[in-house]
C-alpha cells in the first residue's frame, strides 16, 4: 500500500482497512489496541492537499494517544490511558492520517524479536512461525502485510531498522533531533529515536516532513528548517562516494546473503557511484554491544523508575509503601526487564559508576569519533542490514556468536550512538524471506540517506507487500 494510492480513494476505504487488520489479528498478532475508527471518521475533513489525506496509519504502543490505551507491551501498563497527545500524534492527525492499531512491541523497547511483549509473539507476514524482529515489530509486520502504508516506530539500538530487514519494508531512523520524541514512551534517552516503516522511499521522505522539526516540549529537538525531502530525492548515483563497512560484511556467515550485496554493490558502481572499502578498529567494533547495554540499560533504569504502581502503572497490594511497589514491579514486568533494570542499578550504583557508566560513556565517545573519520572518506556507509534472514524464536537470540560475528547484527548501533540518519531498504529474496541493506549518513543529511535508497530501490524493485496475509 503506497500513500499516493490512499490519497486518492475515498474515505470508506479507511473501513475495509479496519476489517482487514482485525482479521490479521489471529495470523500476525500485531495489535495491542484497536482505535476507534469511526470516531475519527465522524468529522474528519483536511484540506485535499494534505500530505496523509486518508491514509490509515499504525503507530507502536509506546507513543501516547489522548483517550486510547498505550501500554508499551508492558503488563504493568495494561490499564493506562494517556491524557495527552504524544507532538508526532498531533502532526500525523493534521496531515490526515487515520490511527488505526496500536501496535505490539517488545516489552517498553528492551528486545529485538518481539517475542517478549505481553500480550505475546508478533507473526512475520512472509513466513508466520518466523520472528518480526523488535522491538517495532508490530508496527512492521502490519505495513509488511499491505495493511496500512504508514506505520511509526521507535529506535534505541536497532529498533526499526532491523525489524524492516526481516519484514522486508523500508525502516528510517532519522537523524537526533529530527523529530520531537515529547508524549514517548522513553527507554532510554540518549538513544531514543523515533522512526518508521514505509513500503517505499518515497513515502518514507513525505512521512519524514510531516513528522519533522522543531518541538518545544522536547528540548532536544532539532531547529534545522524541514526540507522537502520528496522534492529533493534524486536517485543519481554519480558524484556520490559510498563506503562499504568491512567489518560487517566480512563477519556474515549467510553465503546467499553476502553474493547479493556483492551483486548489488557492482551494479551501485554500474550507476555510477564510486564505491570504497571502509575498514573500523575490530576491537572498537567488538565494544558497540557492551557499550550500548550499559548505557541503556542505565538510562532505562532512570527512566523507569516513575512505573511503581503508586505514580504510574497498574498497584498490586502490600503492607507498606516498598512492599507495594516491590509486588507491583515483580509482577507488571517481565524477566527480560527486571534483569536490564538489575544491569542498569549495578552500573548507576555509586561505586560502580565510574568505571562502568562513564567508562561506556567514554567509549561510545570514541566510537563516534571514529565514525566520523569514516564518514570523511564517503558520503554514506553501506552494509547488509543483518547477518540472517528472520530467524524462528528458538534461533533469534544469537547466543552462539563470537563478537565478531555479533558485529554483523549490531552495527546498526552506530546510528544510535552518533544519532546519524539510518535507513533499511529491501534488497532481496532468500529462501523466499526478504533481505536487506542499511545505510547511514552524516548528520541532517536525510536527503542523501533517501536519494541513495532510492537509488537501491530501483535497481532491487522488490515487491512491495506480502500479498499472502493482505488477502
Ligand atoms: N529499542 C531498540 O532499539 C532495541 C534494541 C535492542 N535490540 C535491545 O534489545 O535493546
Amino acid at each position: 500500500m503506497r500513500i499516493k494510492d490512499c490519497n486518492n480513494r475515498d474515505i470508506s476505504f479507511i473501513k475495509e482497512v479496519d476489517e482487514k487488520i482485525h482479521k490479521s489479528q489471529d495470523k500476525l498478532n500485531a495489535v495491542v489496541t484497536f482505535c476507534n475508527v469511526d470516531e475519527q471518521l465522524k468529522d474528519y475533513h483536511v484540506e485535499d492537499t494534505a500530505l496523509l489525506k486518508n491514509v490509515p496509519v499504525i503507530l507502536k504502543d509506546n507513543i501516547n494517544t489522548k483517550g486510547t490505551r498505550t501500554t508499551a507491551s508492558s503488563r504493568i501498563l495494561d490499564n493506562y490511558v494517556p491524557v495527552y497527545d504524544a507532538t508526532i500524534v498531533k502532526k500525523l492527525r493534521d496531515a490526515g492520517a487515520v490511527f488505526m492499531a496500536k501496535a505490539s512491541m517488545d516489552e517498553l523497547g528492551m528486545g529485538g524479536t518481539n517475542l517478549n511483549a505481553y500480550t505475546g509473539k508478533v507473526n512475520n507476514p512472509w513466513d508466520l512461525k518466523r520472528i518480526t524482529g523488535g522491538s517495532s515489530g508490530g508496527s512492521a509486520a502490519l505495513v509488511a502485510a499491505g495493511l496500512a502504508p504508514l506505520a511509526i516506530g521507535t529506535d534505541t539500538g536497532d529498533s526499526v531498522r532491523k525489524p524492516a530487514a526481516y519484514c522486508g519494508v523500508i525502516g528510517l531512523k532519522p537523524t537526533y533531533g529530527r523529530i520531537s520524541r515529547y508524549g514517548i514512551i522513553p527507554y532510554a534517552s540518549s538513544l531514543d529515536h523515533v522512526g518508521l516503516f514505509t513500503t517505499n522511499v518515497e513515502d518514507a521522505a513525505i512521512a519524514l516532513e510531516v513528522l519533522s522539526g522543531r518541538d518545544d516540549h522536547d528540548m532536544t529537538s532539532s531547529n534545522r528548517p524541514v526540507e522537502n525531502y520528496k522534492e529533493l530525492l534524486n536517485s543519481d548515483l554519480n558524484g556520490k562516494t559510498i563506503g562499504i563497512i568491512q567489518n560487517v560484511q566480512s563477519a556474515i556467515q549467510n553465503e546467499a546473503i553476502t553474493s547479493s550485496f556483492d551483486a548489488l554493490v557492482k551494479k551501485l558502481e554500474e550507476k555510477g557511484a564510486k564505491v570504497v572499502s571502509v575498514e573500523f578498529d575490530q576491537d572498537l567494533m567488538n565494544t558497540l554491544l557492551p557499550t550500548y547495554y550499559v548505557i541503556s540499560n542505565a538510562e532505562a533504569t532512570a527512566n523507569h523508575s516513575n512505573l511503581d504502581g503508586i505514580r504510574f502503572g497498574m498497584r498490586e497490594e502490600g503492607d507498606d509503601l516498598t512492599s507495594i511497589m516491590i509486588n507491583s514491579r515483580t509482577k507488571g514486568f517481565s524477566s527480560e526487564v527486571r534483569k536490564r533494570f538489575v544491569i542498569g542499578s549495578y552500573s548507576l550504583f555509586v561505586e560502580n559508576q565510574e568505571k562502568i557508566f562513564r567508562k561506556a560513556q567514554r567509549v561510545r565517545r570514541k566510537i563516534v569519533e571514529h565514525l566520523d573519520e569514516k564518514l570523511e572518506q564517503c558520503d554514506i556507509l553501506l552494509a547488509s542490514a543483518a547477518g540472517s534472514i528472520a530467524p524462528y524464536p528458538e534461533d533469534s537470540f544469537g547466543d552462539k556468536l563470537s563478537a565478531t560475528h555479533l558485529v554483523a547484527e549490531n552495527h546498526m548501533l552506530l546510528g544510535n550512538f552518533s544519532g546519524y540518519p539510518s535507513i533499511t531498504v529491501p534488497s532481496d529474496m532468500v529462501e523466499n524471506m526478504p533481505i536487506a541493506v542499511n545505510l547511514l549518513g552524516k548528520a541532517f543529511d536525510e536527503v542523501t540517506v533517501l536519494s541513495v535508497a532510492k537509488a537501491i530501490e530501483e535497481i532491487c524493485a522488490q515487491d512491495d507487500v506480502c500479498k499472502e496475509v493482505c488477502e
